[in-house]
């Protein structure tokens, strides 16, 4: 019998591969880092052969490593980081370009034009975004545009687009599959919501051939399966497919309206179920699709924050503050405050709820009294604070105050974060066992499709709570750390 789901989890700053049982315990994991390629200020890209080299390394090293065989996998589910932008010849399957990262703001001249023509309403009506660089689609028309051929190419057919997903996918069938899930076409600035359908209008505006651009299918469906080359002569089915957010949603078992979590990967990504309406949000956050499974779509509330544990990295690897992500948490809990010090991380803009392309990273409050611990520390709580914009935001739109906040991601192991993060909330935050819910809900999406879980029902029962962080922070003392934070905020806006 098989035993086992294999989720490949591929982040902005890894690729991960996981190995879950029917408990939805993890049996093994590896991972593998990769190069971020800033060529230019703002602009940021990966090499879509590395992307591919790691995910599948990790995927060989991971069984190897605990000794299973192929066969013992009932299927394959993968998670992505979403709207980063792989364009690729379908004939060699060679990327024409490095991939475009979500991150990357080269197209916000693409997009101010885009707002100026009048296109804002148009573009979120039908799309549940907000026009910015973040978003797949002028990232795919800055390609066409400035690599050589490519245009007449994409016209005769030759290119593929996809969001990684749709790439790791090609390359597990070899070339047999081009595919992306509801979710996924959700985050590219072209996908109608509403109608379920590449939109046709957007496409025109932008000059984009319909035909580059994938299937798109439920995120819980068998797409294909893995070449026999690629894997021991075994054909598994690759089952599972959704943005790491929407799989985190997911894994989390937020399967009812008004259940939410939050993600601290490179990024922080709060997401709310919506159920099956498309919500509509007045306080900058964006409507995407959560997933589409039993022939259905259901929807989500998102609060997009560009810079979370990214700026963590920073602390580490340019300013050289710490060794480790972890020490942040040592240094941070060295001091009582920060001594006035904030931090905006605005490194690539700001998401929501600003949505802010031109804004950018500045550190203020500083005196000759100022230390390491104090920077440290002000970095950790901007990532706390971006999530207080989120929730309110949040709830204004969904009209539900939430009782507590449901996490997850690498920078969720940081204890002095999550102490902060429910002290300058208000509101208790619950930390899950399995810190690697975007894996898990993969997983879960991948197991559901070929009969290795019968139902939803069966999985939500499977997520557990390890710590629950109270808050403690009385109301005054809450209050001006934040009014000091919208302060800090609009400077850096400035
Ligand atoms: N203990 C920690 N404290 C703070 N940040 C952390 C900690 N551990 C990891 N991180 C941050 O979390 C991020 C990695 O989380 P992960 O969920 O793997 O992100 P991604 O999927 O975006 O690659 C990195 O940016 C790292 O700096
Ligand atoms: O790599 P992560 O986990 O920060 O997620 C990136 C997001 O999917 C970008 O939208």
């Amino acid at each position: 019998m098989k035993k086992y789901i294999l989720a490949l989890d591929q982040g902005t700053t890894s690729s991960r591969a996981i190995l879950f049982n029917r408990e939805g315990n993890i049996i093994g994991t590896s991972q593998s880092e990769f190069t971020q390629i800033y060529p230019k200020s703002g602009w940021v890209e990966h090499d879509a052969m590395e992307i591919w080299g790691t995910q599948s390394g990790a995927a060989r090293q991971v069984l190897d490593t605990i000794g299973i065989k192929t066969n013992e996998i009932a299927a394959i589910g993968i998670t992505n980081q979403r709207e980063t932008t792989i364009i690729w010849d379908r004939y060699t399957g060679r990327p024409i370009y490095n991939a475009i990262v979500w991150q990357c703001r080269r197209t916000a001249d693409i997009c101010e034009e885009l707002i100026e023509k009048g296109w804002q309403e148009i573009i979120t009506k039908k799309t549940g975004l907000i026009i910015d660089a973040y978003f797949s689609a002028t990232k795919i028309k800055w390609i066409l545009d400035n690599v050589k051929d490519a245009r007449v190419k994409a016209e005769r057919g030759d290119l593929c687009f996809g969001t990684v997903d749709s790439w790791l996918i090609w390359n597990l069938t070899r070339g047999k599959v081009h595919v992306t899930d509801y979710s996924n076409a959700s985050r590219t600035m072209l996908y109608n919501i509403n109608e379920l359908k590449w939109d046709e209008e957007i496409l025109a505006e932008l000059d984009i051939p319909i035909s580059m651009l994938p299937e798109v299918k439920p995120s819980s469906h068998i797409y294909g399966y893995t070449d026999p080359e690629t894997f021991d002569g075994v054909q598994i089915p690759i089952s599972g497919d959704a943005g790491d957010q929407h799989a985190a949603l997911f894994g989390q078992g937020c399967f009812e309206p008004g259940m939410a979590k939050n993600t601290y990967g490179t990024g922080c990504f709060m997401l709310m179920n919506t159920g099956e309406k498309p919500v509509k949000s007045n306080n900058g956050l964006i409507t995407t699709i959560a997933w589409g499974i039993n022939n259905k779509v259901e929807y989500a509330l998102e609060g997009s924050i560009f810079n979370a544990g990214s700026s963590i990295q920073w602390l580490r690897d340019e300013l050289k503050l710490i060794y480790d992500a972890a020490q942040s948490e040592y240094y941070a809990n060295l001091v009582e405050d920060t001594n006035g010090v904030y931090m905006v991380p605005a490194f690539t803009g700001l998401g929501a709820p600003y949505w802010d392309m031109y804004a950018r990273g500045a550190i203020l409050g500083l005196t000759r009294g100022s230390k390491r611990e104090h920077i440290v520390r002000a970095t950790l709580e901007s990532i706390a604070y971006q999530v207080k914009d989120v929730l309110q935001a949040m709830e204004e739109d969904s009209g539900i105050k939430l009782k507590d906040l449901n996490v997850d991601g690498g920078a969720s192991a940081n204890n002095f974060l999550m102490k902060f993060q429910a002290d300058i909330l208000g509101v208790p935050v619950n930390r899950p066992k399995v810190l690697e819910t975007t894996a898990l809900g993969a997983a879960y999406l991948a197991g559901l499709a070929v009969g290795f879980w019968n139902d939803q029902g069966e999985i939500s029962n499977k997520s557990s709570i390890e710590t629950t962080f109270i808050d403690c922070m009385d109301e005054e003392k809450r209050e001006k750390l934040y009014a000091g934070w919208l302060n800090a905020v609009k400077k850096a806006m400035e």
